[in-house]
């Protein structure tokens, strides 16, 4: 057997920040290195952010990570910290033409470099490519068609890059025909609810098929719509969990491994899948034997709702780092949607840095009024109060409006104000529509639809409830003033655009509602599967019509995190023009 001291660095980086992200691989190989590491490791496209989208298809951008990278290779070794061989994931073009796959020598890959003493010694592309959900790696990327292995203290080492693991055969099955003594995959994944347990059942499985110790490398932070919650996780050739890291934060997890010394011969030769090893020897000797110090922890899980209330914390804190704000401008109601968007905000960015505005109308409730104005006691965000009154009646005087003409214009009259406070002040405006909003159209277009993101646009509104009960309790069993007036969690929804208005006057019960829509949107059922599961066929005739008719207005939403499997983005791609009617 040999010992090697790994370093994971379960840490965020920004598209397009080679500058900024180097820097942070910097730190943190400086870091690793003072824990004694013998190998580092950094997560997928850690060089470039993930995912790139069509800056991939950009030579300019391509050119600029590969510079990157060499430079980052000089730099570790001028810094001192070139002996450690250092795995980090960027974008590069590949060198060959690949007719199989149409694409020219040049076309981009998902890459990964291993820099030692001031060198890249060894580059690999990604094998198996992600290309449904969010993923469209097929559209950017060629595959690489290598089984890559390095030597590092006598151990052999072979590595991954994500769906590598996710997709049978490929690198796996290749790390057990290579005799790898460690199989260590770089990743970034984006968070789901509920990802974490297939995650931690994938790398136990892959490891039993690698027949050796795998480490799952992941990423944290956010990215446009994505949130990566981390949990980088380490398992033995048996599927025991050695290490777990926190979720959702940055952090270097290093462990001490014992595993099986390499071969005298190298590996050579082409493995599953045609997959043509790539050996490089790092440092050949097995390391005298030493005192394990660092051994594995594994953090504790949150539950589920505490976990989806950290993604969208995680979500909008990373939105409005990334691009330059540090305020965000909400509409309250006294409702649900903007309590919860609210209670988030002050989570995600401080509650200093949370404007709260009350637009109250004729026929705003007192209730409504009393419940924002409590939720900024509670927070201790800035609020004001903005009638809108005067506005609207200047409008009705000029244009005789009735119906939803007159209900809108109140919500047009609010997200021109919203606008209006966010361009002299500068903060971004938040969108608090939830999932079943989004689903069944049930907002106002250039009204309560304005905004630079949506935090809970992938919250159904029965998990609306259960967010604030738990964050409630959560501020509760800390000693903390629950954020969310009481009121505003058990009042019946209303969008008080008319006398006396609640939700359920046009849309069922949201039990129910939310019941046909997991169906449909997540679950991509047809009418007559969710009929079959025992809703009313009517009332599904109906939600489902709503839902195919409002897809005009889910493609001007503002983004926002992503939660579940299908968000509504880039996980549900339907046409906007469609005289498809299901039922
Ligand atoms: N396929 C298509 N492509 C592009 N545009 C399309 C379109 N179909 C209609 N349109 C246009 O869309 C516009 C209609 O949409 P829009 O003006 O938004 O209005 P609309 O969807 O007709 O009404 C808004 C609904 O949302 C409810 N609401 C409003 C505000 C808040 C809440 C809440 O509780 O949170 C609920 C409100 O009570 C009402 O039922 C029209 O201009 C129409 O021409
Ligand atoms: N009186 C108001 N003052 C400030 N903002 C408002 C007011 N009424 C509506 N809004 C804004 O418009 C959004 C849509 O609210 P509305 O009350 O119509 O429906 P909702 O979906 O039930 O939302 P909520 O639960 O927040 O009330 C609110 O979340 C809020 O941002
Ligand atoms: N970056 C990737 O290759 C991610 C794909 C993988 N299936 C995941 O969601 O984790």
């Amino acid at each position: 057997m040999a010992q090697l001291r790994l370093a994971l660095n379960q840490i965020d980086s920004t598209v397009g920040d080679l500058e900024g992200n180097a820097a942070a691989v910097l730190r943190w190989t400086r870091h690793s290195v003072e824990q004694g590491a013998h190998l580092v490791a950094f997560p997928e496209m850690m060089l470039t952010g993930y995912p790139v989208e069509d800056l991939a298809l950009r030579r300019s951008f391509v050119e600029a990570s590969r510079t990157a990278v060499r430079d980052l290779a000089r730099r570790l070794a001028d810094e001192g910290l070139g002996e450690v061989p250092v795995v980090v994931g960027y974008l590069d073009r590949c060198a060959q033409d690949r007719p199989r796959y149409g694409q020219p020598a040049g076309a981009p890959q998902n890459a990964a470099a291993v820099l030692h003493r001031g060198e890249i010694v060894l580059t690999f592309a990604k094998h198996h490519l992600p290309n449904y959900g969010v993923f469209d790696e097929f559209r950017y990327f060629v595959p690489g068609d290598t089984m890559p292995v390095i030597r590092v203290h006598g151990v052999d080492v072979a590595l991954a890059i994500c769906e590598d693991l996710w997709q049978e055969g490929g690198r796996v099955p290749a790390a057990r025909g290579a005799g790898a003594g460690l199989l260590l995959s770089v990743n970034a994944s984006p968070y789901e609810r509920d990802k974490d347990d297939t995650r931690l059942e994938l790398v136990r499985k892959r490891a039993q098929e690698a027949g050796c110790t795998t480490a799952y490398l992941a990423k944290t932070g956010g990215q446009d719509e994505l949130v990566f919650d981390g949990d980088s996780i380490v398992v033995d050739a048996g599927g025991r969990v050695l290490a777990r890291a926190p979720q959702f934060e940055q952090c270097c997890v290093v462990l001490d491994l014992d595993l099986p010394a390499a071969a005298a011969t190298p590996p050579s030769g082409t493995v599953d899948d045609g997959l043509r090893v790539e050996h490089r020897v790092l440092s050949a000797e097995p390391l005298a034997p030493y005192e394990p110090q660092a051994t594995g922890s594994e953090a504790p899980r949150m539950e589920d709702d505490e976990e989806i209330y950290t993604a969208l914390v995680v979500g909008l804190r990373a939105y409005a780092a990334k691009n330059g704000f540090s305020s965000v401008l909400i509409g309250l109601s006294g409702g649900i949607d903007s309590a919860l968007t609210a209670a988030l905000a002050c989570d995600a960015v401080g509650a200093e840095n949370v404007h709260c505005v009350a637009m109250p109308s004729r026929y705003s409730s007192e209730h409504s009024k009393e419940d924002a104005a409590e939720l900024a006691e509670r927070t201790g965000c800035n609020f004001r109060t903005v009638e809108i009154e005067p506005m609207f009646a200047a409008y009705m005087g000029s244009l005789e409006l009735t119906g939803v003409a007159e209900e809108n214009l109140q919500a047009r009259l609010r997200g021109t104000l919203l606008m209006a406070l966010s361009n002299q002040e500068g903060h971004i405006v938040l969108a608090p529509g939830n999932k079943s909003e989004l689903a069944v159209g049930y907002s106002t277009l250039y009204g309560d639809a304005v905004g630079a993101y949506g935090p809970i646009k992938d919250v159904y509104k029965t998990n609306v409830f259960r967010l604030a009960e738990w964050r409630n309790r959560a501020a509760g069993e800390h000693g903390r003033t629950p954020p969310i007036p009481e009121r505003s969690i058990t009042k019946p929804p209303s969008a008080e655009l008319a006398p006396g208005q609640v939700d359920t006057d046009s849309l069922p019960d949201y039990e129910v509602l939310d019941g046909i829509l997991k169906r449909y949107v997540d679950g991509d059922q047809g009418a007559a599967d969710i009929v079959e599961a025992g809703f009313d066929p009517e009332t599904v005739r109906r939600v489902l019509r709503m839902t195919d008719r409002a897809e005009y207005k889910r493609r001007q939403y503002p983004p926002g995190t992503k939660i579940s499997p299908k968000g509504f983005g880039k996980d549900r791609r339907l046409p906007i023009t469609n005289g498809w009617r299901e039922g």
